[in-house]
């Protein structure tokens, strides 16, 4: 990068417009080496007697300030290195803020993180209403705490309580929501944002600044004891949500506390420590790492050299949960017209009615007005006949797993779509070569598997089959981006990648349980390692009949190590599916919020009395060293291209502890050695579907490591 990043003009009204402009990159990002030339531009300001007031803003099209540059932190090796980037950063914000003119930050697109932190420091906040403003202080994701004063200048803006909740979720504000939070000061259509921020100078300098708070708010803020209860009670939230797997929370409260308590000076030290220390840890590098492989996921293809065509129209088949859920992603998120079929009305009207409530939801939490409700809405239509669907683009199967159904649907679509209409599948367990064997047209035919449910879980499988065209692979991929999705491309097989490691996860918990090992504790366990739920909750919740109905599959396709225990069946034959029909490892017949009591009846009916034998940390590690071995194995069989995806796909589809940065980190975290040695210990104990892969043994004899 070369050139200047800030730039400065003053017009006939003596304001000073200050324009951030970093070369030859998409965004701003904060970068150390700017800040020498920002004291330049504060000091030519400054000597300049005939400005009035500045505003600051960016000469990028749709882009504040995304934060400090993630990749500046990743290059830092000690913690001085990082504090000294930290304390460089507050001395320039503090000399923004002592200029004798008002300061306002004119922001349209993202201002997070480093880019709110310098609009902090600002007198004023001027915002754009666009959809593209998105307001937050997001650190907390990245494993770290604000680090460029906003532990500090948010509470004072907002509040002690609202500024936490910030910090701890890393949420992203829209700018209506920013201005009742009394974040920004005026939201104003982007077409006049720089007019009327240059009005907001003329102003004069803000005096001492008042958060706007509710009569309850004001006697919690501002007593020492009210504070007490807001720090104990984010402390207690956040121990409860993370498990204590996260440093970076009680971090964040730290640095509130001692800035509040104990003033401005001590409170920007310990901000500046605790973010060099949050920047040294395991957890912070493995959740950059997950920001990096994100960002470069969005620009591929799928298929190399491979356009995608253009998505238009998309017929849904099935009306059930998924299909329902692919629906409704597809006219709400991708803005797609989808027509749903299924065989019986009641399907059609549970799909709608699936949507509606979402769309009843964002319009509830003002993310959509009710005009754009019914837009979306209006892009939904239904039939039970093949029907209006000759120009279709693309069509989702989410119907039964039944091979003679999905072989039925090829033959009906190909019947009655156009030549280059796409035909996915949401298979979660049948190759889908053996799906497209009856295909005339092959190269049409591909997997998109997507996870339950569809509009929270943010992973898709795109599976190509030995003859995917690259185009129907490229533009299922971009399709799937427009549905707000992650995708990412996997080899055909069984299971695919994500329900393969995730079998043999769930079929050891299964074992563990058959063995008397006591249900809540074996899911307390696996919470308290970092998964957002238990294995028998996820059980009850996906459906027992779902997982004993795909078990054998993947038995006959992959092997004796995927023979699940032979309790699936004694509990269908009880009549126990899950939450589905109220009967399964928990009861769900009482409170619909809150942990459930484990349904003891369920022991009886698998003939074992619950004693705890082995420790959480031993139940922990029996299941999620098969998910460790499995994910090698399907490295090993190209069943995922690299590494990297294989840590996307079991954090966006499993909810892997994303702080351990997926599978493949975590095992070199561990070592492979470590890891060989605890599966060889199992092998020995439980039998061969412990053996570890043929890679795991090689990578632990040369020492190698899947990241360098
Ligand atoms: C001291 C401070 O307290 C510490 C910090 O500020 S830490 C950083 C906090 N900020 C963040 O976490 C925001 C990270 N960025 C994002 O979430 C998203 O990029 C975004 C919402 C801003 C935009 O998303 P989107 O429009 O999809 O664009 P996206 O593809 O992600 O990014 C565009 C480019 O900007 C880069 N970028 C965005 N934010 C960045 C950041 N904070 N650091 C480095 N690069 C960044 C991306 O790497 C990408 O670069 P490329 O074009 O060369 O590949």
């Amino acid at each position: 990068m070369s050139g200047k990043t800030f730039s400065w003009q003053k017009d006939a009204d003596g304001i000073a417009v200050i324009t951030m402009d970093v070369p030859g990159e998409s965004m701003n990002t904060l970068r150390d080496s700017f800040n020498e030339e920002v004291k330049t531009v504060l000091d030519e300001i400054r000597d300049d007697s005939a400005v009035r007031g500045v505003v600051l803003t960016s000469g990028k099209a749709d882009s504040f300030i995304a934060g400090a540059d993630i990749g500046m932190l990743d290059r830092c090796t000690t913690e001085e290195e990082v504090a000294r980037l930290s304390l460089a950063g507050h001395q320039t914000l503090d000399a923004l803020s002592a200029l004798p003119v008002p300061v306002v930050a004119a922001i349209h697109g993202p201002c997070l993180g480093g880019g709110l932190e310098v609009a902090l420091a600002c007198d004023y906040r001027v915002v754009s209403d666009s959809t593209k403003t998105l307001i937050g202080l997001p650190e907390v994701q990245l494993g770290l705490l604000p680090g460029g004063g906003g532990t500090q200048r948010l509470p004072r803006v907002v509040g002690v309580a609202k500024a936490l909740d910030m910090m701890l979720t890393g949420r992203q504000l829209r700018p209506k929501q920013a201005g009742r939070m009394g974040l920004v000061d005026e939201v104003v259509p982007h077409s006049v944002l720089l007019k009327v921020a240059k009005i907001w100078a003329a102003k004069g300098k803000r005096g001492k600044i008042k958060p706007k708070l509710s009569a309850t708010e004001r006697a919690l803020e501002l007593t020492p004891l009210g504070r007490k209860l807001i720090y104990d009670q984010a402390a207690k939230q956040v121990e409860k949500k993370t498990q204590g797997n996260y440093p970076a929370p009680p971090k964040i409260i730290e640095a509130v506390k001692v800035g509040r308590e104990q003033g401005r000076v001590a409170g920007f030290e310990a901000e500046a420590r605790f973010f060099a220390e949050l920047v040294m840890t395991p957890e912070s590098e493995a959740l950059r790492s997950l920001f990096f492989a994100t960002t470069q996921m969005k620009k591929e293809s799928g298929a190399e050299g491979a356009k995608p065509a253009e998505v238009n129209k998309v017929m849904v088949l099935g009306g059930g949960l998924m299909g329902g859920g692919i629906a409704s992603v597809t006219a709400l998120k991708a803005k797609v017209p989808v027509r749903i079929k299924d065989i019986a009305e009641t399907g059609l009207q549970n799909a709608l009615a699936y949507s509606y409530k979402q769309v009843q939801k964002r319009v509830k939490k003002r993310q959509m007005t009710p005009g754009q409700a019914d837009k979306a809405m209006s892009l939904l239509s239904t039939t039970t006949r093949y029907q209006g669907i000759k120009d279709v683009d693309m069509v989702v199967e989410a119907v039964f797993e039944d091979l003679d159904l999905k072989h039925q649907m090829i033959k009906d679509v190909e019947a009655h779509c156009g030549p280059d209409t796409i035909f996915a599948s949401n298979t979660s367990s049948l190759p889908i070569g053996q799906i497209a064997a009856v295909a005339t047209r092959p190269e049409n035919v591909i997997g998109l598997h997507y996870f339950s449910p569809v509009e929270q879980m943010p992973l898709v499988e795109v599976i190509a089959h030995e003859g995917t065209s690259p185009q129907t692979i490229a533009t299922t991929v971009a399709f799937a981006r427009k549905q707000g999705k992650t995708p990412i491309v996997v080899k055909d097989g069984a299971g695919f990648y994500v329900n393969r490691i995730l079998a043999l996860y769930m079929n050891e918990a299964a074992n563990l349980v058959v063995s008397g090992e006591p249900i809540e504790a074996l899911d307390r366990a696996l919470v308290k390692f970092g998964f957002p739920v238990g294995p028998m909750t996820l059980l009850d919740e996906v459906g027992i009949d779902v997982g004993a109905k795909i078990a054998p599959i993947l038995e006959r396709e992959l092997g004796a190590r995927f023979k699940a225990p032979e309790a699936f069946d004694t509990l269908l034959a009880d009549d126990r599916k899950g939450k589905k029909n109220g009967r399964g490892f928990y009861r769900h017949d009482g409170k619909k919020r809150g942990p459930k009591p484990v349904d003891e009846s369920v022991y009886k009916v698998l003939g074992v009395t619950p004693e705890a034998r082995l420790s959480g940390e031993e139940l922990a590690e029996r299941c999620l060293i098969q998910m460790l071995n499995e994910a090698v194995r399907c490295l090993d069989e190209g069943i995922i291209a690299s590494p990297r995806d294989g840590d996307i796909g079991a954090i966006f589809g499993i909810g892997f502890p994303p702080f351990l940065g997926g599978p493949f980190r975590y095992i070199d975290r561990i070592g492979a050695a470590e890891l060989l040695d605890k599966l060889r210990t199992c092998q020995e104990r439980y039998g061969d579907r412990f053996e570890p892969s043929q890679r795991l043994v090689r990578m632990a004899e040369s020492g190698d490591r899947f990241y360098s």
